[in-house]
């Protein structure tokens, strides 16, 4: 279980990113952040995580979440494998080394997620997707029924997004309690039971079906957006319209060419 209450942060003092944010989020269901570029889900889901102390409020965690930044590039050469086990460290022990069961729950979390054919590659030589896929793998290979994701589908290609949208539900059927962010509110509704949409005029939190909607959508992003929400055997899915603008052959066949 995961509580923030009333949870703002700021990096510079004065300069809040945001302010009284508050929810909770139970186990067996998903919370979806989505906000602009820059809005602060990052640092939302960081503060929730444990790895950004809020500057005011609370945030209550049972136990440490196991965390899923986006991908990055690492300086360090070390095997797929090794990177998954370092998801093990509180259960391997200070001055331990790990042992086979915690070699056991990383090759299983790199199965679970499509990686297990690239334990021996160097985590620097994996392309970003790969990347993305095996830094899954060693949140779940930590075992904690709490799991916060930053951008998890970023750089996926189609079917790597649904094979992680469908291991999430796994997950979530499990009893696990997600916190996501996501740019995609296809994906929030699919996954998510409520949301959390970081606005330029401050935070909301509400159920999914209540805030994802044409016109809260077209406001958080600026753009006309349409929706079309259905539930196809009890799970909620929705398609996404972006009105990309006028067409600008017209005006560009006008512009003088250089
Ligand atoms: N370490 C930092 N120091 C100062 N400001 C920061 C720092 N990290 C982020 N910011 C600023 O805080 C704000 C929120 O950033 P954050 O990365 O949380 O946004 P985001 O919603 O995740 O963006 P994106 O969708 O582009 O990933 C931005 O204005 C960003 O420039």
């Amino acid at each position: 279980m995961l509580e923030l209450d009333q949870v703002g942060f700021g990096y510079n003092p004065r300069n809040w990113v945001f302010r009284e944010v508050s929810f909770t989020v139970s186990p067996g269901t998903a919370t979806a952040v989505l906000g602009p570029n820059g809005s602060g889900k990052t640092t939302l889901v960081r503060c929730a995580a444990g790895l950004l102390a809020p500057v005011e409020g609370v945030v209550l965690r049972e136990q440490s979440a196991g965390f899923v930044p986006q991908a990055h590039g690492s300086a360090f050469a070390y095997r797929a494998l090794d990177m998954v086990l370092m998801g093990r460290a509180k259960h391997v022990g200070v001055f331990r080394t790990p042992g086979n069961a915690d070699r056991a729950a990383a090759f299983e979390a790199m199965e679970r997620v499509g990686t297990a054919e690239l334990q021996d590659r160097l985590f620097p030589t994996l392309s970003g997707g790969e990347q993305q896929l095996v830094l899954i793998a060693r949140a779940i290979a930590a075992g904690s029924p709490l799991l916060v994701l930053d951008e998890p589908v970023t750089g996926l290609d189609l079917k790597n997004q649904v094979r992680v949208l469908t291991l999430l539900r796994e997950l979530m059927a499990d009893g696990m309690a997600l916190l996501l962010s996501t740019h995609h509110p296809d994906h929030a509704m699919h996954l998510a039971s409520q949301v959390v949409l970081l606005g330029r005029t401050g935070a909301r939190a509400g159920g999914a079906a209540e805030l994802l909607t044409d016109v809260e959508l077209s406001r958080l992003y600026g753009v006309p957006v349409s929706t079309l929400s259905y539930s196809d055997d009890g799970v909620a899915r929705m398609t996404i319209v972006v009105d990309y603008g006028p067409d600008v052959s017209e005006r560009s066949a006008e512009r003088p060419h250089k």
